[in-house]
């Protein structure tokens, strides 16, 4: 465990923003009364409703289930968990259920509503899926999946822009048992390699190009170099994305197209035949009526060392907890038509998908958000009267730096909420939403992550927004700051941990038998209790949540999340460089961060500067000359290339600098975070497990760090 940094500057009364016009309209509010009658409890406000939330977890997640209407073969009787396990013992939820995530989204009672509204950067107009079209959809890709031999715990991947195949090919692997797992076309070999060579698909879901930044990139290139290390994938199914460029089924080793691919259910199909028989009216799908805690998604995470850790999250935790989310905290409905940006490596893309299950419309964009201006989505926003629209933090940050002023050029009437997340949204960035945005609206600053596939802090349609302020705990999650084992603060910063079992706890990871890297990667810090790595801090007056940044070394630059791990694994293979360390620079302003890669080069190392001493006169002379001698512009730019052809241009570092030490504890892992601080503008105290303690001299005021 960490020690939290100062609380400096919080405030404790923070700047009232919005008020709910009328909170006892509000699902949320709803959702008291009815467990207040059902339990004869007497809650009076969301405070009392979020402890008995946490208290009575049974009650509590059983009411979720009756509330937000789970569609199920078997409805849940009996226990719903045994809520006296500690959290690492990874109980079975509603045991006695049987459910489909599939059966769940496509149930919307009005077949002939809009399911799916997609678009992106030079897309001339939106496309649009009805309920019932995406049913036959799902359908005919189920049976066609069928064929190809998938069953119950395959894995189906899709490598794969957020286009409506991709929610097509997911939800037709559900309705089988089978396990989705995506990454996003700007993902580069290696970054993809890494993560579906342990999973281990049968079929892969792909795309022709995409679009971004105003111009098409091919992907047939970068996917048959994928293949080249994925020989168990059986089928490739390539979807004709960018319609101006080529999409040969020969072009891809085991290609088909999906059109083929569809044929192959024995459905006459058109690539976008529509129906338009409701549901019933339909050949039904086949949904397998599956336990609750049976996988649905795999999704990745990386860390300081190895390669990303496999998450597997169950079907019925991801739709309770979506459904909680959505329903209760964002009082969304069937006459919701929900945009989140997102790609669909980043979990956002499978809390919108969550969208359907409420029968709300979703919006999908790809590509760049700023092409062909800031206006893009603002554009969609106002022609397809989106109600709810997720962004992150720094979209906002940057809409606001081009001094683009949405309410200027737009009518937002039916927008009612803002969903801000990825990094910590900024007091001003509060003010400038009000301001240029709408002052009526609910603004939500969200966090939660990849390990959740959801929220731990969350928006609330019944509370009041403050500034600079996460407006609640969540439902159900027992989210506290500690600065020691037991040891809860309000009112101070603290690791943020949550000790009570919830639903939509990973169910294991995969390829971890014993669950050893899944207890290692949440419960070593405190035994028995979800540590997060982020610190966190509570306002004991209006009950908001601050989140202080990340307590380990997971970079976040621009509101994507990933381990230094990934890069230390293209740096190792430069036999010029001798050692590297990369960390996160935090911002001035504290909300962002920029990576930074420290090279060690080879003949740098102490053995070599006291060689050069006995040639050059005095060690700290020749230590001078080696780091004074400027990096290698061609090795950067080798690394720089590297990177973002092997991981994505996302994981480039802002900079690449030299260093003639890096520190090391006594148990040979790298000092990340000392290094962070140090680089951020904090002075460090070297704990005493360092090897090398003098070596964190070299990180403080560094000149090219300093603007
Ligand atoms: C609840 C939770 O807690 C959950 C989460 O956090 S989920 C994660 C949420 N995170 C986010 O939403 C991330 C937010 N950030 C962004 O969306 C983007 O950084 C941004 C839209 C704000 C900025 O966009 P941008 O300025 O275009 O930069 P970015 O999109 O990062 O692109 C970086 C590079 O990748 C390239 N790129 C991106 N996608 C590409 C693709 N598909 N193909 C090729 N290149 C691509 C870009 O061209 C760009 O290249 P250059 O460096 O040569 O310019």
């Amino acid at each position: 465990m960490t020690t939290a940094t100062p609380n400096q500057g919080m405030d404790p009364n923070p700047l009232l923003m919005w008020q709910p016009t009328d909170p006892a309209n509000t699902e949320m509010n709803k959702f008291m009364v009815y467990v207040n009658n059902k339990h004869s409890l007497a809650l009076q406000n969301y405070n009392d409703l979020w402890q008995w939330s946490v208290d009575e977890i049974e009650l509590f997640w059983s009411a979720v289930w009756e509330y937000t209407n789970v569609v199920s073969s078997i409805p849940p009787s009996g226990p719903v968990v045994d809520g006296s396990l500690p959290m690492d013992a990874f109980p079975a939820w509603f045991p006695s259920a049987r459910l489909n995530f599939a059966e769940n989204a496509l149930w919307c009672k009005d077949p002939t509503k809009t399911a799916i509204i997609a678009t992106g950067e030079l897309q001339s107009k939106p496309h649009r899926i009805s309920y019932a079209d995406l049913y036959s959809r799902v359908r005919q890709c189920a049976k066609a999946m069928r064929k190809a031999g998938v069953v119950k715990g395959d894995r189906v991947a899709g490598y794969i822009a957020n286009c409506p195949e991709a929610i097509v090919a997911m939800l037709a692997a559900s309705s089988i048992g089978a396990i989705w797992s995506s990454t996003s076309p700007d993902f580069g070999t290696i970054g993809v390699l890494d993560r579906f060579s342990q999973i281990k698909p049968k079929l892969l879901f792909s795309v022709n190009a995409v679009v971004y930044n105003g111009r098409p990139h091919d992907h047939i290139q970068k996917l048959n170099k994928v293949l080249e290390g994925l020989n168990m994938v059986e089928k490739v199914i390539l979807i004709p994305f960018v319609p101006s460029q080529p999409c040969e089924a020969s072009s891809v080793n085991k290609g088909s197209t999906w059109a083929d691919f569809l044929a192959t259910s024995g459905e006459s199909v058109s690539t976008f035949a529509s129906s338009s028989l409701p549901p019933q009216e339909q050949e039904l799908i086949d949904f397998e009526p599956l336990p609750f805690n049976h996988p649905l998604y795999i999704l990745f995470s990386s860390g300081t060392t190895g390669k990303p850790k496999c998450i597997v999250h169950s079907a019925g935790g991801m739709l309770l907890q979506h459904k909680k989310e959505h329903i209760l905290h964002g009082n969304l409905s069937s006459n919701d038509i929900l945009f989140q940006y997102s790609t669909t490596g980043w979990m956002m893309w499978n809390w919108l998908v969550s969208g359907l299950t409420l029968g709300a419309t979703i919006v999908l964009f790809d590509g760049s958000p700023f092409k062909p201006g800031p206006s893009a989505l603002w554009d969609l926003v106002e022609q397809e009267n989106v109600t709810a629209f997720g962004t992150s933090a720094k979209y906002i940050q940057a809409i606001q730096d081009a001094d683009y002023k949405p309410n200027q050029h737009h009518n937002l009437k039916h927008l009612h909420s803002v969903y801000s997340t990825g990094s910590p949204l900024k007091p001003e960035s509060f003010d400038f939403v009000y301001e240029h945005i709408k002052k009526d609206l609910l603004l939500g600053s969200i966090t939660g992550g990849t390990d959740i596939c959801s929220l731990f802090a969350s928006h609330n349609a019944a509370l009041p927004v403050y500034r600079g302020e996460i407006q609640c705990r969540s439902l159900g999650m027992k989210i506290e700051a500690w600065t020691a084992p037991n040891k809860p603060v309000v009112g101070d910063s603290g690791d943020l941990v949550c000790s009570r079992l919830f639903p939509c706890m990973p169910v294991y990871f995969w390829d971890d038998p014993e669950n050893k890297k899944y207890k290692s990667a949440y419960f070593d810090n405190y035994q028995g209790v979800w540590y997060h790595g982020d610190f966190v801090w509570i306002n004991p007056n209006t009950g908001g949540i601050v989140m202080l940044g990340r307590s380990d070394g997971t970079l976040n630059p621009n509101g994507v999340r990933f381990g230094s791990a990934e890069i230390y694994n293209i740096v190792d293979t430069y036999t010029e460089v001798e050692d590297s360390l990369c960390v996160g620079q935090t911002l001035k302003d504290g909300t962002d961060e920029r990576v930074v890669l420290f090279l060690k080069v080879a003949g740098t190392d102490k053995a070599s500067l006291a060689v050069a001493a006995k040639t050059n006169g005095s060690a700290t002379e020749a230590e001078k000359q080696v780091l004074d001698a400027p990096l290698d512009a061609d090795l950067v730019n080798r690394i720089k290339t590297h990177i973002r052809n092997q991981l994505s241009p996302r994981h480039v570092p802002a900079f690449i600098l030299k260093t003639t030490d890096i520190p090391y504890t006594i148990n040979g892992k790298k000092v990340e975070i000392a290094v962070k601080k140090i680089i951020s503008g904090q002075t460090i105290v070297p704990s005493g497990t360092l090897v090398n303690p003098e070596s964190l001299d070299l990180y403080y005021n560094i000149p090219e760090l300093q603007q």
